[in-house]
C-alpha cells in the first residue's frame, strides 16, 4: 500500500471518529442538566432543545408530552408575556458581552401562573450564524437547592460539632465512671420501676453482690426487704421507693442494709430522683456503712447513761451528806441550838433577803465571819462573789486605794491600774471586818459610797457605779467610838441598820457538845485522822471548863488533841483551874439542856429520838409526808430532808394511814 493510500485511509477513520464524537456530544446535550433552548436571536424562534427544555416547555404550555421537536420553531419571547422588553434588553446584552444572566424574568403559562426562572445566556457563533443558548431553571428549585445545600452545610458542621460533642460526653461518662469507681461510698441506681441500673465497686464490697447480678434486679427486694427487727419492709414505705415516686431527695440513717450472705449492716444514704427532660425516671442512691458510728454512739449513750446513773448516785449521797452535815444545828457552818444562836440564826433569815447593811458586833472569834457569809449565802447575791476587806491589816496610806483602787502612776508605786474591792464585789457582797479600824478622814468617802455607790479610783476622774452590800463587823464598841469622836456618827447609821449580836463561847455553854463534835469532826479531816468520837467524860470536861468567848480556843483545844491522839482515845487535859475560874461575864450562861453538863445524849440515844419524832409526826400526819397537815409540816423541815431520813431510819409511812 502506498502512502497516499496510507493517509486516505487514516484520514477517513479521523473523519468517522469525529462524525462519532459528534453524534455522541449531540445526544449528550438532551442529557443537560438544565432545561437547555438553543434561539436565533434574530428570527425570534427556538432552533433546538433539550429533554429538560421541552419538559419545561411542556410544563407552561400544560400539555402532558412532547415529542423531540416540539418546541423547535416555536417564538422564543412568546413565553414571556409582557416581559418583551426586558427580555430583549437582555437578549441584547448577550449578544453584546457574550453571555448575561438574569433572575428577574418568568415565564407565563398557558393558565396565566407565572414560573419565575433564573437565566444563564451566552452567545454563539457558527461559521456566519449567530445563535443563542438559553439555560433556564426554575427559581423556586434554585431556591430550594440553595436551601438544601444550606441545609447540608449546617448538617455537616452539626455532625463535626456532634462528634466532638460525643466526644466530650465519652470523656465525662469515663470520668464518671472513674468516679463512681474510686467512691469510698456505696452507690447504685434504680429506674422508676425500681429496678437496679448500676451498682459501684464499693457497693459490690459493701453488699457482697457482683453488679451483674443485682443490675435489672429489684434492689429493694435484695438488700432492703426487711427491717433490722427482721420484720418486712414494705417497698412503699421505702425513702428510696418514694423519692422517686414524689421527686424528693431522702436522708436516711435508721436503716440497714443486707448482705448476699444474709448479715445486715446498718446504713446512711441519701436517695436522689433522676429526672431526664423533667421526667422521673429513677433515683441513684448512696450510702455507707455506719457500723462504727453506731456502735461508738451507742457506747457513748452507755456511758452517758452509766454518767447519769452515776450522778444520780453522787446527787443522793451529796443529799445525803449534806442532810448529815446539815443537821438541825448546823446552819450555814454556825453550829449552836443555844438561844444566843437560834436568835442570830432568825436575824440572819430577816436580813439576808434584803439589801439592808449589817453590822456585826461581838468579841473576836465569836463567829462574825461566819455570819456575814451565812447572810451572804442566804441573800439574791449569793452566785456573786463575798469579799472580805480586814480593815485592821490594811495600812492607813493604802486604805483609798485598796478600798476604791487607783489608775497607774497616781502614787509612787503604783505601776499599773488596780481594781478596788469594792469594785470587785460589784453585784455582791463586801464584808467590812474590824470596820472600826478605818481611819476617820476615810470614813467619809465611806460614806458615799454607802449612799450614792459612787467612787473614784485614786489618781482618776472617773466616777464609777457599783452596786454593793455591806455587811460589817467590829469587836469594838463602835457607839462609844462615836461618842470619843474616832467614828463618823453618820458612817455608824447608814452600817448600822440592822445590828447582830454574836455571842461568846461562856453564854453559850449549851452548844459545847455540838460545836466540840463539829470541830472534831473537822479536824480530822484536816489531820487525816478517822473518825474519832467524844466520851461523855471528855463532853463533861469541855462543857465544864469555863471558856472565855472566843470559839477558836475550843477549836484549838480540839485539834490540838486529835493531833496528840493515839488509838481511839482522846484525853483532854484542860487546866484544872480553868475549872474554879470565876466568869468575868455579868450574863449567865444558858444552862445545858435536861440532861445538864453531867447526862449528855449519845449519838444513839439522839438517833432513836429523831426516829421517836418522825414516827409520832407520820401518826399525826396519819402517814402523810408532804404537803398540807403532812409529816414534814408538822415538823417544821423540808420534804426532801424529811423523805430521805425517813429512808435512812427505815421507817414505813404507809404503816400510819390506818392510824
Ligand atoms: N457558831 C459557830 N459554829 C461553828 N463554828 C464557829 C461558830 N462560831 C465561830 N466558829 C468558828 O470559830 C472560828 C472564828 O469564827 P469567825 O472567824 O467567824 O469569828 P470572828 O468573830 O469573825 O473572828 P475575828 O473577830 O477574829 O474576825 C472559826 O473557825 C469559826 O468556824
Amino acid at each position: 500500500m502506498s502512502d497516499s493510500q496510507w493517509l486516505q485511509i487514516s484520514h477517513d477513520k479521523e473523519n468517522a471518529l469525529l462524525s462519532q464524537n459528534l453524534t455522541l456530544g449531540s445526544q449528550c446535550f438532551d442529557y443537560l442538566p438544565e432545561a437547555c433552548f438553543v434561539v436565533d436571536p434574530f428570527n425570534d424562534v427556538v432552533v433546538h432543545s433539550n429533554a429538560l427544555g421541552r419538559d419545561l416547555w411542556l410544563r407552561c404550555k400544560g400539555g402532558r408530552e412532547a415529542s423531540q421537536n416540539e418546541c423547535v420553531d416555536r417564538v422564543f419571547s412568546s413565553w414571556f408575556g409582557d416581559q418583551m422588553p426586558h427580555l430583549v434588553l437582555f437578549t441584547q446584552q448577550a449578544l453584546e458581552q457574550g453571555e448575561a444572566w438574569s433572575d428577574e424574568l418568568s415565564l407565563v403559562c398557558a393558565d396565566g401562573e407565572r414560573l419565575s426562572i433564573e437565566m444563564n445566556i451566552r452567545r454563539v457563533e457558527l461559521g456566519e450564524n449567530v445563535l443563542l443558548i438559553f439555560l433556564l431553571r426554575d427559581a423556586s428549585t434554585v431556591h430550594e437547592r440553595h436551601n438544601q445545600s444550606a441545609l447540608n452545610r449546617y448538617h455537616r458542621g452539626g455532625l463535626i460539632q456532634w462528634r466532638r460533642m460525643e466526644q466530650v460526653f465519652q470523656d465525662i461518662e469515663r470520668e464518671n465512671q472513674l468516679i463512681l469507681n474510686a467512691a469510698g461510698e456505696g452507690i447504685y441506681g434504680v429506674d422508676v420501676e425500681g429496678k437496679t441500673t448500676f451498682m459501684n465497686p464499693a457497693a459490690e464490697k459493701m453488699l457482697g453482690y457482683d453488679a451483674v447480678e443485682v443490675v435489672g434486679q429489684n434492689m429493694h427486694a435484695l438488700i432492703h426487704h426487711s427491717h433490722e427487727n427482721g420484720h418486712h419492709f414494705h417497698e412503699e414505705a421505702c425513702p428510696i421507693f418514694t423519692s422517686f415516686r414524689d421527686g424528693e431527695i431522702r436522708n436516711v440513717d435508721n436503716e440497714c442494709f443486707w448482705r448476699k450472705d444474709g448479715s445486715y449492716f446498718p446504713v446512711e444514704y441519701t436517695s436522689t430522683p433522676i429526672r431526664d427532660n423533667g421526667q422521673l425516671v429513677g433515683a441513684v442512691v448512696l450510702f455507707r456503712d455506719v457500723s462504727e458510728r453506731k456502735e461508738a454512739e451507742s457506747n457513748l449513750k452507755m456511758a452517758l447513761e452509766e454518767v447519769r446513773k452515776l450522778k444520780q448516785q453522787l446527787e443522793l449521797e451529796n443529799a445525803y451528806l449534806k442532810e448529815e452535815l446539815g443537821e438541825e444545828y448546823n446552819y450555814h457552818e454556825i453550829v449552836g441550838k443555844s438561844e444566843a444562836v437560834r436568835n442570830i440564826i432568825q436575824k440572819i433569815e430577816w436580813v439576808a433577803p434584803t439589801d439592808a447593811n449589817v453590822l456585826i458586833c461581838g468579841e473576836t472569834g465569836t463567829g462574825k465571819e461566819l455570819i456575814a457569809r451565812a447572810i451572804h449565802q442566804r441573800s439574791e447575791r449569793y452566785n456573786r462573789p463575798l469579799i472580805r476587806v480586814n480593815c485592821a491589816a490594811i495600812p492607813k496610806e493604802l486604805f483609798e486605794s485598796e478600798f476604791f483602787g487607783h489608775i497607774k502612776g497616781a502614787f509612787t508605786g503604783a505601776l499599773a491600774h488596780r481594781v478596788g474591792r469594792f469594785e470587785l464585789a460589784d453585784g455582791g457582797t463586801l464584808f467590812l471586818d474590824e470596820v472600826g479600824e478605818i481611819p476617820l478622814d476615810l470614813q467619809g468617802k465611806l460614806l458615799r459610797v454607802l449612799q450614792d455607790q459612787q467612787f473614784e479610783r485614786v489618781g482618776d476622774v472617773q466616777t464609777r457605779r457599783v452596786n454593793v452590800r455591806v455587811i460589817a463587823a467590829t469587836n469594838r464598841n463602835l457607839a462609844q467610838a462615836v461618842e470619843e469622836k474616832t467614828f463618823r456618827e453618820d458612817l455608824y447609821f447608814r452600817l448600822n441598820v440592822f445590828p447582830i449580836e454574836s455571842a461568846p463561847l461562856r453564854k453559850r455553854i449549851v452548844d459545847i457538845p455540838l460545836l466540840a463534835s463539829h470541830f472534831l469532826k473537822k479536824a480530822c479531816q484536816k489531820f487525816n485522822k478517822p473518825q474519832l468520837r467524844l466520851s461523855v467524860a471528855d463532853t463533861t470536861a469541855l462543857c465544864a471548863y469555863a471558856w472565855p468567848g472566843n470559839i477558836r480556843e475550843l477549836e484549838n483545844v480540839i485539834e490540838r488533841q486529835v493531833i496528840l491522839c493515839r488509838g481511839k482515845r482522846l484525853h483532854f487535859d484542860l487546866p484544872s483551874e480553868a475549872f474554879n475560874q470565876v466568869k468575868t461575864d455579868q450574863t449567865e450562861p444558858e444552862p445545858l439542856n435536861s440532861a445538864g453538863a453531867t447526862e449528855v445524849l449519845t449519838e444513839d440515844d439522839r438517833r432513836q429520838g429523831e426516829r421517836m419524832n418522825i414516827v409520832n409526826a407520820l401518826k399525826r400526819s396519819r402517814g402523810k409526808v408532804f404537803g398540807p397537815q403532812g409529816a414534814a409540816e408538822i415538823l417544821q423541815v423540808k420534804p426532801t430532808t424529811l423523805a430521805s431520813r425517813i429512808k435512812r431510819y427505815r421507817i414505813n409511812p404507809a404503816e400510819f394511814k390506818v392510824a
